[in-house]
């Protein structure tokens, strides 16, 4: 084999850790996360939330399970996850698996990168990169290898140069240009609008498996187009950047809250429906990745373990309960690592959301049971 490239990580604040290319050769700028899932690192690549970040890996190993044609969250245009797209900026890592061992994979991870230029960095203390951004907070980075290669000050120049994650508008860069249907496993019992802010493939999954028609539409639907379709329900998808440039889809569920129509989000449209509700959002120091992370339902003091991937919240205290022009509303679940919101819901049941990840691809299924819970809110609202 021949030696890989140099590269380097390169922070905004001027650190720079330095390494092998992994994936594509050349130049990659984002924003610098962390996520600790130990496994489903193609799910994570290929997950809309993280269009424009750059992803570190605190798994010592990646790549061991390869590239294969059924994990992809991401979405084409006709909702077919077939050869979706990776949407990381880019990928930090510490060791490459030397070999892809699954009877699923069809190649690996390093040729897919390349595949789709992606470019990646491996052989970085991944470790050392986490305590820096978990004391300082998720910054602007970039990857270079190749000819992309520069002095520092270069670099960091280069690095700076880009618009921050703050006050970026992203879910029209992700989201579907036209609609499209997901038709229900069995018997179609109900069907739902979902607007797609960067919406992960599982998601209609899970709603089709309970015989939900999924109406899928752009982040630019109007509401005169959500009432034509006429759903029994509405749901906010995930997605990439900041809440607080979301305005028109927080008009858009004002809407359709005032027609009171049954309604759930998840992450991103938690981030809206807090909004709609009145509250407002902030950006974390370093945000929440990874697949284990702790959930309190407040009202049964329940806990659930987890899949994350945020790096903006809505204000709020655990069980706070708020008036909106909806009824009375409560912050229903926060983290019991660092008592962030992670979910709101309207006290009559009729809309609700939560920050975390339900659809869990990759996670714990902990939290599935939203999804029946949404269900259980069609039946007792439209009752077919
Ligand atoms: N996964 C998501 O929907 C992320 C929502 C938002 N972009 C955030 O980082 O908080």
């Amino acid at each position: 084999m021949s030696k890989p490239d140099a590269a380097a990580l390169v922070l905004e604040d001027g650190r720079v850790f330095r390494g092998a290319a992994y994936g594509a050769v050349g130049q990659t700028l984002g924003e610098a996360v962390f996520c600790t899932g130990m496994t489903g690192y193609q799910e994570t690549l290929t997950d809309p939330s993280y269009h424009r970040q750059i992803v570190v890996a605190t798994a010592p190993q990646v790549g061991n399970t390869g590239w294969n044609g059924e994990d992809n969250e991401s979405v084409g245009p006709d909702g077919s996850a077939n050869d979706a797209k990776m949407w990381v900026a880019g990928f930090a890592i510490r060791d490459a698996s030397r070999r892809a061992s699954s009877w699923r994979a069809n190649g690996t991870l390093d040729e897919e990168m390349r595949r789709q230029d992606v470019v990646g960095i491996a052989e970085i203390d991944t470790r050392a990169v986490v305590r820096h951004l978990r004391t300082r907070g998720s910054m602007k980075a970039g990857i270079f290898s190749g000819d992309a290669l520069a002095d520092v000050d270069t670099l960091v120049e280069r690095v700076q140069s880009q618009p921050s994650m703050a006050g970026a508008d992203l879910a029209g860069e992700v989201s579907t240009t036209s609609g499209y249907v997901v038709e229900p496993e069995g018997e179609a019992r109900y069907s739902v609008v979902a607007v797609d802010l960067g919406i992960k493939s599982n998601t209609p999954r899970m709603f089709a498996r309970r015989g939900i028609r999924v109406h899928v539409v752009p982040a630019t639907a109007t509401i005169d187009q959500v009432r034509e379709i006429g759903a029994d329900g509405f749901f906010l998808s995930n997605g990439p950047g900041d809440p607080a440039t979301a305005d028109s889809v927080v008009r858009l569920t004002e809407e359709v809250l005032g027609d009171g129509t049954p309604m759930f989000g998840i992450c991103f449209g938690n981030q809206i429906l807090g909004r709609a509700l009145g509250r407002g959002t902030y950006k974390m120091k370093f945000g929440h990745r990874g697949l284990n992370i702790p959930v309190i339902e407040h009202e049964t003091g329940r806990i659930a373990i987890t899949s994350q991937n945020h790096g903006f919240a809505l204000e709020g205290e655990a069980g706070e309960e708020f008036d909106t022009p909806f009824g009375r509303a409560i912050v229903s679940h926060t983290c019991a690592n660092d008592g962030v919101v992670e979910g709101v819901r309207l006290l009559d049941d009729s809309a609700f959301s939560v920050q975390y990840h339900p659809e869990a691809a990759a996670g714990p299924h902990d939290a599935e049971y939203l999804f029946d819970r949404f269900l259980t809110l069609l039946d007792k609202k439209v009752g077919k």
